[in-house]
Order: structure tokens, then C-alpha cells, then sequence
């Protein structure tokens, strides 16, 4: 018989949830909760990380095929007790007995999900369908990272949650966005089908520490180009916008739905909505003042317009952002400055 979610949204699963662990319901429970972190040593994942490493009750197990992460991201939890770093890539079968499945693992960037397009559909499809006959076998609860791109270019301003959508289905970057969209169809699948607790966060553009410095995404080039002196590359026509999440109130708000009673697909970003000429004055302003702003040609597909609208993460998460741009800059401006070992401003 079908049976609501406890959420009220609108999906119905037809099984009961597979049973956790004996463990959960022992009279003297002393096990940690134990958690799964796919694609842990790369930025959102390691600061994931750090975040549940702090609570004591914690195990961390991380996977990760280390494509574009790093095993420096993890440094200080290696050989901690509560935690496990093993080099694993998602598209085979994993078997650990876990608690929670936070399932990261996929290059985020343009520029690293288009250097091997099919690897990037199998990572989110068969990559996913693994994680999710994980969570079926050992009764995990699983959440995905999904993507602000799953609204393709959107023709709905800001995006909510409801609308669906409008993405090449055949363009250079439907390996990543398409890829996104089966993973959460296959999510929404087991937890009808098989009655897995899913969750699934659309993250919108998120920065911080610890991103890839020849990473590509546009805010790690501003920052990089402007310590280097570099002209900052502005790709045409520069009035394309994407709002920009802090890094810490990202993971706040992954924990936040993990822990919460609702399915999603929820929207977790800043609303902040900046041009990218914007973000290059931005940048230029507290960085670097003497920097110069080139227009350098643009990819194809690439979406003009970008904001989230956080209704639903507001109301059912009692989520909302925190760090504004001028204050998220100059800590990943830190960051960088230690890694290119650029230390004083010019
Ligand atoms: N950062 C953003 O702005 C953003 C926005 C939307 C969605 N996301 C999603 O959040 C997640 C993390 O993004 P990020 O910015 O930290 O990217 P990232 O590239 O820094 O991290 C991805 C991690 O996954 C690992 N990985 C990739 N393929 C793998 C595979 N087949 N098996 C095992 N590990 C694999 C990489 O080595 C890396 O450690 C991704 O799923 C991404 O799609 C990120
Ligand atoms: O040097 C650059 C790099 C990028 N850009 C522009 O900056 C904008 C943002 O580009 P990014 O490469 O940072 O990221 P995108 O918004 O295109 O994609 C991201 O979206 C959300 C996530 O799923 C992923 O992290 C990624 O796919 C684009 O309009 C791009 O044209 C520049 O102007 N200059």
C-alpha cells in the first residue's frame, strides 16, 4: 500500500524504509553514527567533513577516486580514530556499513566534468545507483548533491524547486546536468520502489578555502588572476549572472537536510545575484585594485541567468545563508594567498 512521506511532499513510497542497522535500536546504544562521505576529499566534501568530524558521536568514512580532490584537503583527520579515507571510484560496487551516505562524488567544474564526458554520466548514474543499493542493503539514509544546473538555462527567474527545467539534452555540458537529473530521477525511483529516506539538495554556486586554484570555476580564477596580477577573465558577454554560496553555510545547510524530515529536491544557495563583470569589479575592488578585466570568449550552453529562490529551505529547514561576497572573498582570498605562496597584497 502506498504510505505518504513524513514531509507531506508529494511522493509516495510503496515499501517500508529497509531496517537500519540492529544497532540503532539496542537498548544500551553506544555505536557512533556512522557516515559515508562520496567524493570527500574535494572542496564541499572536506569541509563535510570537518564539519561532522567535530561531533564526537561520528565516524567519517570517506571514498574518493581522488580526480579532483586531494587527500591534503583531509590531512588532519588521517589517522584519527573516528575516520577512513579509502581510494575508491564510485562506478564499481562499495560495501561498508554505514549509517548515512552523503554522496558528493562528481567533478563540479565545467572545465573537469567536459574532459571526460562519459566518465561524468557513469559517475552520476552507475556512480549513484551503487550508493543507492548501499543505502538499500545496509537501510542507510542517502543524500545527493545535486546541481543549480538541472534549470539548464532557466527561462524562471529566480528558480524554485517546481520548475523543471530547460537543458540541451545533446551540449557539452548535458554530461553533468543530464547526469544530475537521472541520478535524482533514480533517487526519487528507490525511494518509491524500495522505500529508501533520500535526499536531495540542488546546491547553487558555491566558494570558498580549498578549492582547486587551476580549478576553472570562475570565482578560483578571479581570486587566483588577481593575487598572480593576471587580468581577470570576464567570458562574454559578462552580463550573465549566478549567485554565490559560502562554503560553511553550504555544509550548515546539507546537514541541516540530512537531518531533517523532508525529501527535497531543495534548494540550498545564496540568493545574492551578481553579473560576472560584477564579480570582477567585486574581486578587483578587494583584491587588487591595479588589475586589469579582459572579455575572453565564453563555452557553449553556458546559462545566463542564475538565483536560487530559498523559500522551501527557509520554511523547512529554518535554513538561510549568512556570508555575504564581501566577507567570503578575502577568506578564500587567505587561502589562495598561502598556496601561491603570495603572502602580502600588492
Ligand atoms: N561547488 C559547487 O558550486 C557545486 C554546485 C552544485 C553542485 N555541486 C555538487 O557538489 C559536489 C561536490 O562538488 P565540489 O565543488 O566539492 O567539487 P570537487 O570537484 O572539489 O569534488 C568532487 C570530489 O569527487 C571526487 N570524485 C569525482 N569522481 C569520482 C568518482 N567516480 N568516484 C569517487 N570520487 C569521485 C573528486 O575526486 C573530488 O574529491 C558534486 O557532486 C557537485 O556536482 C557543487
Ligand atoms: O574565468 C572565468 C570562468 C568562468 N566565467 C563565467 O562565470 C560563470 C560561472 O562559471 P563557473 O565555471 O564558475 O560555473 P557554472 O555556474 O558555469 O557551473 C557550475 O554550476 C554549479 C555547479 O553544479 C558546478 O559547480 C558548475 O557546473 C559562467 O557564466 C562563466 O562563463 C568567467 O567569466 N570567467
Amino acid at each position: 500500500m502506498a504510505r505518504e512521506v513524513a514531509n507531506g511532499e508529494n511522493h509516495t513510497s510503496p515499501k517500508p524504509s529497509p531496517l537500519p542497522s540492529p544497532l540503532r535500536f539496542s537498548k544500551f546504544f553506544q555505536s557512533n553514527m556512522r557516515i559515508l562521505v562520496t567524493g570527500g576529499a574535494g572542496f564541499i566534501g572536506s569541509h563535510l567533513v570537518d564539519k561532522l568530524m567535530e561531533n564526537e558521536k561520528n565516524e567519517v568514512i570517506v571514498a574518493d577516486n581522488y580526480f579532483t580532490g586531494s587527500k591534503d584537503n583531509l590531512k588532519k583527520w588521517i589517522g584519527h580514530p573516528r575516520f577512513e579515507l579509502i581510494r575508491h571510484d564510485v562506478t564499481e560496487p562499495l560495501l561498508v556499513e554505514v549509517d548515512r551516505i552523503y554522496h558528493l562524488a562528481c567533478p563540479a567544474s565545467p572545465i573537469f566534468y567536459k574532459y571526460n564526458p562519459v566518465k561524468t554520466i557513469k559517475t552520476n548514474v552507475i556512480g549513484t545507483l551503487n550508493m543507492l543499493g548501499l543505502a538499500k542493503r545496509v537501510g542507510a539514509r542517502i543524500l545527493l548533491t545535486s546541481t543549480s544546473e538541472v534549470y539548464g538555462d532557466p527561462l524562471v527567474h529566480p528558480q524554485n524547486e517546481s520548475y523543471w527545467g530547460n537543458v540541451n539534452p545533446i551540449g557539452v555540458r548535458s554530461c553533468y546536468d543530464e547526469g544530475k537529473r537521472v541520478a535524482e530521477t533514480l533517487m526519487f525511483d528507490y525511494h518509491r520502489q524500495h522505500g529508501i529516506e533520500i535526499r536531495v539538495a540542488r546546491i547553487f554556486n558555491t566558494y570558498g578555502p580549498r578549492m582547486n586554484i587551476d580549478d576553472g570555476r570562475v570565482v578560483s580564477n578571479f581570486i587566483a588572476q588577481a593575487i598572480r596580477d593576471e587580468p581577470l577573465t570576464v567570458q562574454a558577454p559578462g552580463t550573465q549572472t549566478r549567485s554565490f554560496c559560502y562554503v560553511s553555510d553550504m555544509v550548515d545547510g546539507l546537514i541541516r537536510l540530512m537531518e531533517g524530515d523532508h525529501t527535497g529536491p531543495i534548494n540550498i544557495g545564496n540568493p545574492g545575484e551578481f553579473t560576472m563583470l560584477e564579480l570582477a569589479e567585486t574581486v578587483k575592488e578587494l583584491i587588487n585594485p591595479n588589475v586589469k578585466i579582459s572579455m575572453v570568449e565564453n563555452t557553449p550552453d553556458d546559462p545566463r541567468q542564475r538565483k536560487p529562490d530559498i523559500s522551501k529551505a527557509k520554511e523547512l529547514l529554518g535554513w538561510e545563508p549568512k556570508v555575504k561576497l564581501g566577507d567570503g572573498l578575502p577568506l578564500m582570498e587567505d587561502d589562495f594567498r598561502l598556496r601561491l605562496e603570495k603572502p602580502n597584497k600588492p
